[in-house]
């Protein structure tokens, strides 16, 4: 990518003519006269209204008037709210990270670049293992550093600034000075990353990966930048990222990176930003670098100004605005007319205070800039709805007037045969989509009379009925996906290549079905010629099983994880982007005896590279439909716009859950026996276990500690919310010493902190205050109340916890209806005195059992991949979210090591 602009000038911290000291509010026009949007209060106390308000419901209806004054006002006088004295933002320029997401994206974004590497650099997987160790060890190091070496620079540049002679009063040339010393910081440190090669050994799909992982979107902002477009100001988002093909996909389609001059397309949300260079679609580990610093950022945004300003056709009153959150935004937040602080944190506050930079709430912007006065004056708030409401007034934000706006919905096509037993075919597809969050429509190719013995016989569809079948779905309702399964004769499977083709199908899924599970053809002979030659060079997934396999290559004999890798990309030869050989059938024949120890390994293979997935083979019955279900899956992602081969994980993950939990489902007499494709919200007995508590809750499991709260100063819920803000999804209240009624108050406001956000809470050892709260949940010791008993008063409905130090404590809590166990101490604590039961105790206790364990006792970011890998699914952690200066950035740094853990295991 060309870069945009050359930062010479700013990086001497010499004046330079593009300044934003020589460009301040090109945009603003002369004053219409209204200056502040009223404060509530102000219309409240007015004595022109000279009532005296006695009573709560006089006291409502006032302040009903005075937000309906408040609601002419914003319609009357805001800047663009579309008025006579409306006016046009010529651009609207935006920060990424922590701004537009919740958090940032920097972790996640290494953390998939390392694990991505490991698997395309290291070769054996022991090998592999070492190099994502060896990686990971050095990022927490560079991390580390990182953190110190800012904390440290911006301490002494507070205490240089606020120790400097004379008057306090702003000045742009210590701003100026400021940034010159965050800038030569931002770029040694970016530096020094690339020079330890961590970047090195990824492709664009795994870097575009990174974004959906563990960050997400404010919830408002993108529609914020989509009205902006609608009415045509030139959306840009200026970051330091470093790839901007990561925020092109947490921004959709809508985005675009410009190539050349940046003012090119205003239909588009710009952005701005670095990337990681790339050698043959690899990433080389350097970073080309377009926005590396605060001194970047500011030439970057005066040249958009400047851009803007020479734009044909611009409205010459239309204003700048920039949104961002931190430190390195300041130069262009001073040089836009409005500069609005998102989500202030307190090293912002301290140097804005340094700098005597005035901040005011949003809701006092007013809509001239003009009348902000000489000194610079930015704007704060936490909220999109707020900058929302500032951009468009409050009457684009009025849920009533707002008619619902379309949901999209992945719609999977699925072609295949019916299974009047439930179990497989059409019936175990649609059941698939849904659990898999897509919409199902079909074009059943045949009905099929089976039950759980066997097949008794099948009527096929009329090609021409499945071809009206197909019509109606795609000229209608659309299909981001395909998904084909049985398909009887060749002739039908010519008709679903034409389909696919005709109406430009992005992702097709061909399950090749041509023997059912009992061994019964579903397909004339000739099917499987027809599948090979006009099927598979459209599809992007194929998904053969061994038998499978064989058949398409026309008979040969696959024994051995080897011989999958020659088929597969024997089979790659007929044009499918990836073929998946699975390999269950092998496990299956050559070890029926065995009950322990055995794996399951399926091939993937892409053209390029060859991967296997393992997993421990799971022994069960309950296996009919297995194929169907895990190729719909598959579809389902993509319809969702997974890449096919996080596709193909997630859609493994959902099969082993769903194969785990229908063992001992019967259905008929037969050996045939059904999944339970909703065993996550469809429990149909003992023997069936729904497991309450999702395994990704438990990935970073907060237990908080209320000494450690007063000492760093924080409320119990302000503590939650930054362990919240930091990725934890359960959060457990353990309190030893609190009194009852003030444990039931505190439980109640992290509640209700906590529901909001998905974040679901337990309770330490006390049921009856579960109970009293409607809490998610309890945690019990061995010496609290027995599991089996929290479990009767609870109800099933509830997470039941247990803590175990031993094989025999786990497996009798799991016995006892625990959802997960909690292991520990694993690692030596000063939070309790606690045994240590090391990584080896763990891994037995992991083991042992079939519900999930998370590890307790002195986890950190150094320890918490060694406890993943030791098969827990999740951490438990008091000291190193709650004893810490900055609970966010330890809680993600744990969370992307135990994520990076999960994915290896
Ligand atoms: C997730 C989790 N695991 C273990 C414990 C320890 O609980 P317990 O044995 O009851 O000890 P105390 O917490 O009561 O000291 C836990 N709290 N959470
Ligand atoms: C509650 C508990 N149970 C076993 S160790 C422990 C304390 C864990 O605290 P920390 O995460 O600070 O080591």
């Amino acid at each position: 990518m060309k870069r945009l602009v050359s930062s010479a000038l700013r990086g001497t911290g010499a004046p330079c003519p593009l300044s934003v000291a020589s460009l301040p509010r090109l945009f603003s026009g002369p004053s219409v006269g209204v200056c502040f949007w009223p404060r509530r209060s102000a219309v409240v106390n007015d004595p022109a209204h000279g009532r005296h308000w006695r009573t709560a419901g006089q006291l409502w209806k006032q302040c009903r008037c005075a937000v309906e004054l408040e609601v002419r006002h914003f319609s009357d006088h805001q800047p663009a709210s579309g008025t006579a004295h409306a006016r046009n933002i010529g651009v609207l320029v935006v920060d990424f990270d922590n701004t537009l997401t919740t958090g940032d994206t920097t972790v996640n974004l290494i953390a998939a670049v390392i694990a991505a590497a490991g698997q395309r650099l290291g070769g054996t997987p022991e090998e592999e293992d070492r190099l994502v160790q060896e990686r990971m060890q050095v990022l927490r190091g560079a991390a580390e550093a990182y953190q110190a070496a800012l904390d440290a620079l911006i301490e002494d540049l507070i205490s240089q600034f606020s120790t400097a002679k004379g008057k306090p009063e702003f000045d742009m040339g210590t701003v100026r000075n400021m940034c010159v010393k965050l800038s030569e910081h931002d770029r040694y440190w970016c530096q020094r990353t690339i020079d330890t090669g961590i970047l090195k050994g990824a492709r664009r799909e795994d870097v575009e990966e990174a974004a959906v992982r563990g960050v997400t979107l404010w919830e408002g902002c993108l529609d914020v930048l989509g009205r902006a477009r609608q009415k045509g100001w030139g959306v840009r988002v200026l970051s330091q990222n470093w790839s901007a093909h990561l925020i092109k996909s947490m921004l959709g389609d809508d985005a675009a990176i410009p190539e050349g001059k940046a003012d090119a397309a205003r239909d588009a949300i710009l952005i701005t930003s670095n990337e990681l260079a790339y050698e043959s679609e690899i990433t080389t580990g350097d970073v080309t670098r377009v926005v590396e610093c605060a001194d970047d950022k500011g030439q970057v945004f005066d040249n958009m100004l400047l851009e803007e300003m020479s734009r044909e056709g611009r409205d010459p009153h239309s204003l700048s605005v920039y949104i961002g959150d931190g430190p390195g935004d300041i130069l262009p937040l001073l040089a836009a007319d409005f500069g609005i602080v998102f989500n202030k944190n307190k090293t912002m506050g301290d140097i804005l205070r340094t700098l005597c930079i005035e901040i005011k709430p949003l809701t006092e912007a007013p809509m001239d800039p003009k009348l902000q006065g000489d000194m610079p004056v930015l704007y704060e708030t936490a909220s999109w709805h707020d900058i929302s409401v500032f951009l468009y007034g409050p009457g684009m934000n009025m849920p009533a007037q707002e008619p619902d706006p379309p949901i999209s919905v992945p719609r999977v096509l699925i072609v295949a045969g019916s299974d009047s037993g439930g179990g497989a075919g059409i019936q175990a597809d649609i059941k698939t989509c849904l659990m898999n969050g897509a919409f199902g429509c079909v074009a059943v190719t045949s009905l099929t009379f089976q039950n759980t013995q066997g097949i008794e016989g099948a009527h096929n569809v009329p090609t021409d009925a499945i071809e009206a079948q197909i019509d109606a779905v795609l000229s209608d309702i659309g299909a981001n996906a395909v998904k084909t399964g049985m398909l009887p004769t060749a002739e039908v499977v010519e008709l679903v290549a034409r389909k696919v083709a005709e109406y430009k199908i992005e992702s097709l899924v061909v399950d090749p079905v041509l023997v059912s599970t009992s061994g019964q053809s579903l397909a004339e002979n000739d099917v499987g010629g027809a599948i090979r030659e006009a099927l598979m060079p459209l599809a992007t997934v194929v998904t053969p099983n061994v038998p499978e396999a064989e058949a398409l290559l026309g008979g040969r004999t696959i024994r051995s994880v080897d011989d999958m890798e020659v088929a597969a990309r024997e089979l790659h030869e007929f044009g499918p982007k990836y073929v998946l050989v699975k390999g269950g059938h092998l496990v299956s024949n050559a070890q029926k005896s065995s009950h322990s120890g055995l794996e399951v390994v399926d091939v993937l293979y892409d053209g390029n590279t060859i991967l296997h997935l393992r997993q421990p083979a799971i022994m069960t019955g309950n296996t009919h439909g297995t194929g169907c279900t895990l190729a719909s899956a598959i579809a389902s992602e993509l319809a969702k716009g997974a890449s096919p081969c996080t596709a193909v994980e997630n859609a493994k993950e959902y099969i082993t859950d769903v194969l785990k939990s229908s063992k001992g489902i019967r259905t008929g007499r037969g050996a045939q026996q059904p999944l339970n494709h909703g065993s996550a919200i469809v429990d149909w007995g003992a023997q069936v276990r729904k497991p309450s508590v999702q395994l990704r809750d438990l990935r970073l499991y907060a237990v908080t500690d209320s000494r450690m709260n007063r000492k760093r100063n924080r409320s119990m819920t302000e503590a939650a919310s930054l362990a919240i803000s930091g990725g934890a999804s359960i959060i457990q209240l353990r309190e030893k010493a609190m009194p009852t009624q003030e444990f039931v108050t505190m439980a109640r406001d992290v509640l209700a902190a906590a529901r909001p956000r998905g974040v679901k809470v337990v309770i330490n050892d006390r049921v009856d205050v579960a109970l009293a709260v409607d809490a998610d949940g309890v945690h019990v010791g061995q010496e609290d109340m027995p599991a089996a008993d929290a479990r009767r008063l609870l109800g099933k409905g509830k997470v039941l916890g247990v803590s175990a130090k031993t094989v025999e404590q786990a497996v009798k809590a799991e016995e006892d209806g625990a959802d997960y166990v909690g292991a520990g101490a694993v690692f030596p604590t000063s939070t309790k005195e606690s045994s240590v039961i090391g990584l080896e105790g763990l891994r037995d206790i992991c083991s042992a059992v079939s519900i999930p364990v998370v590890a307790i006792g002195g986890v950190a970011a150094d320890n918490a991949l060694s406890t993943v890998l030791a098969g827990c699914k999740g951490v438990a952690v008091v000291s190193s979210l709650f004893d810490v200066g900055d609970p966010q950035a330890s809680g993600r740094a744990i969370l992307a090591l135990v994520n990076l853990g999960l994915e290896k295991g």
